[in-house]
């Protein structure tokens, strides 16, 4: 009889890499984001990455981070938390867990804590500095919403079967 194999990946590999991976395909040239919702038992319950509201199309609006705020990409992507968020079709979220690729945003962090998700387990936190990722923290601190970032492996995911 042949024993199991051990080297599959963790759960916390398999989910951070879903979101990596749908965060793969935004549009944004600067910060690709991705996000993963997965319930209680470890199963996928939704996914999201950043871009532009349904009906906006990706060649007609800015992708900028400079200038008029009219004509730059912050007044008009969508999160990949919130996408994530929205994406859902089953009802609750109730205790859910969200990974992402990027510390959530102060007003996804709204979106997170309003949506019932009890953990966010994110991978960089580029932006830590900023008054809206502290806001993200203190909010997450204060409505019991367990955040950790993932402990990268260093090991190489490859697609080929
Ligand atoms: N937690 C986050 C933070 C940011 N995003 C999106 C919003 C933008 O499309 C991009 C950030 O652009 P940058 O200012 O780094 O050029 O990432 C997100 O989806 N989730
Ligand atoms: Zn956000």
């Amino acid at each position: 009889m042949s024993t199991k194999r051990t080297d599959y990946i963790t759960w916390d590999e398999y989910f951070m890499g879903v979101a990596i991976l749908s965060g793969m395909r935004s549009k944004d040239p600067s910060t690709q984001v991705g996000a993963c919702i997965v319930s209680n038992d470890n199963k996928i319950l939704s996914m999201g990455y950043n871009g532009l509201p349904r009906g906006c199309s990706d060649d007609d609006f800015p992708w900028t981070k400079e200038g008029d705020p009219l004509e730059n990409k912050y007044f008009y992507t969508t999160h990949s938390e919130l996408n994530a968020i929205l994406n859902y079709r089953g009802g609750s979220l109730e205790g859910s867990k969200l990974y992402v690729s990027l510390f959530p945003c102060n007003e996804c962090a709204k979106a997170i804590i309003q949506s019932g998700i009890k953990t966010v387990v994110y991978d960089s936190d580029k932006y830590a500095d900023t008054p809206s990722v502290i806001a993200s923290k203190r909010m997450f601190d204060s409505s019991g919403v367990r955040y950790y970032q993932y402990q990268r492996t260093g090991r190489e995911i490859q697609f080929s079967v």
